[in-house]
Order: structure tokens, then C-alpha cells, then sequence
């Protein structure tokens, strides 16, 4: 035998009217929309009908009660039964169970949040189809009544009377009410009153009509300071007809991080979805707030966001494609405010431009970024040095820059973030473009040789200097190059480095490990460099020390001094070594001047 499913009242009631919405005051709105959806109904019967929704708070009705008046379609005795007695019957949805388009609910469960401050929910309603006026009882348990009303209503339309329950006050003041129902439904093209007051107005501010161009910035500049708290450092105007869109975008006057989210303000059919929605906009559009009206995308069945479909990433890529422009347009117009934009929000603009061809033009024309000519945009860079040449990361910069430029090479940080992705992007918008990592290797090929003459006469001091970097697992070599200022230059390629971290591992390792590790070092060969300067005039003098000790002890010191200039890290050996080469100076200098005065 086939049944149907038992159903606990008490617990669907609960559920629906306790967990699924996020704090009692939607009650105004639904029953708002409820109001507004029945006025909607009977408007299409009959175009000339009253459209009018009154609340009255417990102070105006006296007995403790909200009413909430409507000259909307009302219902009849068995409509009563059908939809207001069943939980997700709704008359808003067609023969396939989708919401109808002209309707703000379809879920049929909205009138079930009034629970949410009612221990009773009245309906006194008079259908504008015939019929008397009858009155609905609906408990919070689940228990309902319909019986004919004591007095007939003199013109069709619903009367949604709530019976409070104790403690739920705070909901049912009449400015609280009023301040809600402004909330919801303050853009609703039916008048609204709350205890006699409008609380309606003149509809979306951006559809309004505005004596000038600067009276409209005026006003949305001061809609965005009330309901956001900031001056818009710029509004741009939203529409995307199929999801039947419009709105206002308004740019953040300040950087903020994009990781911490800050909602849209979304209106469904001029009434208020929620003042938080998420995924309206692309993650990158972290610049922007938003507030529209949309009368095609779907509520979730709590009404607090959009529920996630085609339509929604559709309008989500148009209204990416739309700020896009803006800023497009901004770069040809005014670059001036294109270049404050950019200062404020460049994390955002980069983020795109790793996936956007015209975002990419963009930075690569306007976008200062760090560079050893100074901060300039990629494409000026790239008018001076042809190739981009570019380090990784922050420390590879700080050590090569100077060198690099000295070397008439032009070198781009890489290192903050999205810029080496910007750089390796580049050919997608020039393939003529020539772009690559600069490393310290590479670098290092650009030094002349020494003759080997020279090279033989240093021969001793050289071995002298190898002994002592021995010890730190450093190379030395000599070569001639530019600046002559810069006596050595420590040079270490990412190979390298690995091949350092594994063997500093090895050391710790058990044998297993060690085993391991030794396999993938392989040759070892390739130890960080100190490149001593022939070019330099302190190096030559240095080499040229007839006391070794002192040798010893100026190479010390040339060591530390190029790695605090190339901004290396200091492992705790280079550290003892920094003190010790001080303090060895230190001693010679003293000893000098003794040997002077003696
Ligand atoms: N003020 C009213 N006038 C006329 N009919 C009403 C009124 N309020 C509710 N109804 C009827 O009761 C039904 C159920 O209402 P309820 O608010 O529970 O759901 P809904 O509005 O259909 O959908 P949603 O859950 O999305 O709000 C409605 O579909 C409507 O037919």
C-alpha cells in the first residue's frame, strides 16, 4: 500500500522559520513581498486597481498586534486551504514548478517566517474573484482554522494580522518596522506606509532624473557615502539586459585586500535581497562595491544570496567585461586618474592582467614597476633595453641591479607579487618581445677575462683567498668588470643554492638520507662565487699585500662585505666571520697607528 510521508509540523515549522533564515526581521519582508506579489496578481486582472500596503505596529492597532494591509488579489475559501494550509504550495510558480517571472516568491514557505515573531498568523482575505471574506488561523505548531469573518472587507485584498510572542518586542516597535520595511522595501514602485509614514521613495537612485550630469555625481557620490561609508573614487554605470541588470558599480577611494570580502547590495525586483551577496563579481573586481537590481537571477530559498547558475556567471563576466572597459576608457581619456587608480589598486589590476590580454596592455603601458632604471612601465623599459631581462625574486634584484645596469643590462623585480607572470606574459600582447630570467650566472658570462699574465703574476694570492673561502664552501675567481667601485661580487644561481641547501642537509642527515641527498647533488661543482674586481683599485692593492695574514683578513672582509651588499642571507658562519674580519681590521688599523707614533 502506498503512503505518504508523516510529517512533524512543529519541526518543519521550527526548521524553516529558525534555521533557514538569518535573523527574525525578514518577517517584514516577506510578508512585504507577499503583499506586493497579491497587489501584482490583481493588477494584471485589472490594471486600474488600488496599490497600496499599510503596516500598522502594535502602537497603532492598540491590541498588540502587526497588521499588515494589502489591495492585492486575496484569496478564496478553497484557495485558503490550498495555499495557505500547505508548506511549499505557492500560486507564484507555473505548470513546470518554476517561479513565475512577474512574482517576488515561489517557494511557498515565506509566510512561515512570521513565526519567527508570532505565536499566531491571522489572514482576514476577500479574493477580487467573488466570494466572502475569510478568515485563516495558523498556529506555530502547525494547527490551522478557516472560518467565515466576523466583518466583511469592503474592497478585495488581505489583511496579515501577527499575534505576538512574548519577547519578540524589540521586532515589533513601530520605527523598527519602519526602518525594515525602508530597508526591504524602500525601492519599491508601490507605495509602502508603516504606521501612516511613506517609507517608499523614488525608486533606484541611479534611474532617477537629475537636473545635470553633476547633480547625478552628487547624488550617487552621497548614496554611496550613506549606505557604504566612502566617497567613490569613481561610479560606473551597470547594465547586463539578460539577467535584467542595473546598477552601480562604485570604486574603492582606498586599497583593500582582496582577500577580505565585502558583499554586494542586491535587489530583486526593487526589493531588497541582502546588503552582503557574494559572486556577483570576478574574484578580481575586489575594487568595486556594488549595488543593483536584477529581476532575472534567482534568490536562494532563504533570500539571502544568489543562487549559483549559467545566468549568474554570465552576468558575472559581463559585468567584469564592463569595468574592464572603464578602465580601458579611463587609459584614453584621462591617464592622469588612470595612474591614481592604478597607485591604489594595482593588486587588483595586476591579478587580471595575468589573464587578460587587455589588462596586460594596460600595466605594460601604465603601470610603474621596479626596475635598475628607476620605476617605469614595462613598455618604456622595453623602448630602452629591447630585451626584459627579469630576477624572480626580490633578493635576486637587490643583488644584481647595480651590477646589472653597470653592465648596461636592464633588469626588471620580478619578485612582488604577479610581476614575474606579468613579464613572462608580455609576448602574448608583442611577440616581438623578448623576455627572460637574469640570473647570476648568466651575469657573470657578461665579465671580461683577466689576461692570463696577470692572472698567473695573482696566482699566489688568489690560492691564498681560495684556502680561506675553502672553509665556506665559496669559489673564487677573477675577472675584470664594471663598476671598478665594486671590489667583489658574490654571485649564487638558484642551482647553486639548491645544491648548498642539500649539502648543509647532509651534514644533519642519518645515512639513509645522506645516501639520498649525495645522489642528487651530483657534481658539486658549482659553489657560489666571489668574483673578485680586477677593475677595482682597492683589489689590486689588496692582492698586491706583501703580509699574507693581512691578505687573509681583507679577503675575509671582502667576502661579508659582498654578501651584505648582494643582501644574502648570513648563515651563523658568515656571521663569525663578519666580527672576526671587523675585528681583525680593526687591530691592523690600530697597530698601524702605533707603529707610527712609536
Ligand atoms: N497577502 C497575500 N495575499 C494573497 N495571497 C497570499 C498573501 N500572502 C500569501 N499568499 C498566498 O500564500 C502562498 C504562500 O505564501 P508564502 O509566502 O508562504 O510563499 P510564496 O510567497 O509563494 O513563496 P516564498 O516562499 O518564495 O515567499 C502564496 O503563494 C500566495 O498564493
Amino acid at each position: 500500500m502506498e503512503r505518504a510521508f508523516q510529517v512533524d509540523l512543529r519541526g518543519v515549522v521550527e526548521l524553516l522559520s529558525h534555521h533557514l533564515y538569518g535573523s527574525p526581521r525578514v518577517y517584514v519582508r516577506e510578508v512585504l513581498q507577499n503583499a506586493v506579489d497579491a497587489i501584482t496578481a490583481r493588477r494584471a486582472l485589472d490594471p486600474g486597481a488600488p496599490a497600496r500596503v499599510e503596516i500598522e505596529s502594535p502602537a497603532a492597532t492598540g491590541d498588540g498586534t502587526v497588521r499588515v494591509h494589502d489591495t492585492g488579489i486575496g484569496l478564496t475559501e478553497a484557495e485558503v486551504h490550498e495555499l495557505l494550509a500547505t508548506i511549499g504550495r505557492s500560486s507564484k510558480r507555473d505548470d513546470l514548478g518554476f517561479g513565475r517571472h512577474e512574482f517576488l516568491g515561489q517557494f511557498g514557505i515565506g509566510l512561515l517566517s512570521c513565526f519567527l515573531v508570532a505565536d499566531e498568523v491571522r489572514v482576514l482575505t476577500r479574493s477580487a474573484t467573488g466570494g466572502p471574506t475569510v478568515q485563516w488561523r495558523g498556529h506555530a505548531d502547525g494547527r490551522y482554522e478557516v472560518s467565515p469573518a466576523e466583518t466583511e472587507r469592503a474592497e478585495p485584498g488581505s489583511t496579515v494580522i501577527l499575534v505576538p510572542r512574548p519577547g519578540t518586542g524589540q521586532w515589533l516597535e513601530s520605527a523598527v518596522i519602519a526602518d525594515l520595511a525602508r530597508l526591504f522595501g524602500g525601492l519599491l514602485p508601490i507605495e509602502v506606509t508603516v504606521d501612516g509614514r511613506v517609507v517608499t521613495g523614488d525608486g533606484p537612485v541611479w534611474q532617477r532624473a537629475y537636473p545635470t550630469v553633476a547633480d547625478r555625481e552628487q547624488a550617487l557620490a552621497a548614496y554611496a557615502e550613506d549606505v557604504f561609508g566612502f566617497t567613490p573614487f569613481a561610479v560606473v554605470d551597470l547594465s547586463v539586459p539578460e539577467a535584467g541588470l542595473t546598477g552601480l558599480a562604485f570604486v574603492l577611494p582606498q586599497a583593500v585586500n582582496p582577500a577580505a570580502r565585502a558583499g554586494h547590495r542586491v535587489y530583486l525586483k526593487r526589493m531588497l535581497l541582502a546588503e552582503a551577496v557574494d559572486g556577483l563579481l570576478p574574484e578580481w573586481a575586489f575594487f568595486v562595491r556594488c549595488v543593483v537590481d536584477v529581476t532575472e537571477l534567482r534568490p536562494t530559498a532563504s533570500r539571502e544570496a544568489l543562487y549559483e547558475d549559467d545566468l549568474l556567471e554570465s552576468t558575472r563576466e559581463a559585468l567584469g567585461a564592463r569595468l574592464r572597459d572603464w578602465l580601458m576608457e579611463l587609459s584614453t581619456t584621462d591617464p592622469v586618474r588612470l595612474t591614481e587608480f592604478l597607485r591604489v589598486h594595482q593588486l587588483g589590476v595586476k591579478a587580471l592582467a595575468v589573464h587578460d590580454d587587455e589588462m596586460l596592455r594596460l600595466v605594460d603601458r601604465w603601470l610603474p614597476m621596479e626596475t635598475n632604471a628607476g620605476h617605469v612601465p614595462l613598455a618604456e623599459f622595453r623602448r630602452r633595453f629591447g630585451t626584459v631581462r627579469y630576477t624572480p625574486s626580490v633578493e635576486e634584484f637587490r643583488q644584481l641591479a647595480a651590477v646589472a645596469a653597470a653592465q648596461g643590462v636592464g633588469l626588471v623585480n620580478g619578485g612582488y607579487t604577479y610581476h614575474s607572470a606579468i613579464v613572462e606574459r608580455l609576448p602574448a600582447i608583442d611577440p616581438d618581445v623578448r623576455v627572460g630570467r637574469l640570473d647570476a650566472a648568466e651575469l657573470a658570462t657578461r665579465f671580461d677575462l683577466v689576461d692570463p699574465a696577470t692572472e698567473l703574476a695573482l696566482r699566489p694570492f688568489l690560492s691564498t683567498a681560495q684556502a680561506t673561502l675553502d672553509r665556506l664552501d665559496c669559489e673564487v675567481s677573477l675577472r675584470a668588470f664594471e663598476p671598478p667601485s665594486l671590489a667583489a661580487l658574490y654571485l649564487v644561481d638558484r642551482e647553486s643554492t639548491h645544491r648548498a641547501e642539500l649539502r648543509a642537509t647532509r651534514k644533519v642527515a642519518d645515512d639513509l638520507w645522506a645516501d639520498l641527498l649525495g645522489d642528487l647533488d651530483g657534481t658539486g661543482s658549482d659553489r657560489p662565487q666571489l668574483m673578485l674586481n680586477h677593475r677595482s683599485p682597492l683589489l689590486r692593492r689588496i692582492a698586491g699585500l706583501p703580509d699574507s695574514r693581512l691578505a687573509v683578513t681583507a679577503v675575509e672582509a671582502l667576502y661579508v662585505q659582498a654578501l651584505l651588499l648582494g643582501h644574502h642571507p648570513l648563515r651563523p658562519a658568515d656571521s663569525a666571520l663578519l666580527n672576526r674580519s671587523f675585528a681583525g681590521l680593526l687591530e691592523w688599523a690600530v697597530h698601524d697607528q702605533q707603529g707610527e707614533t712609536a
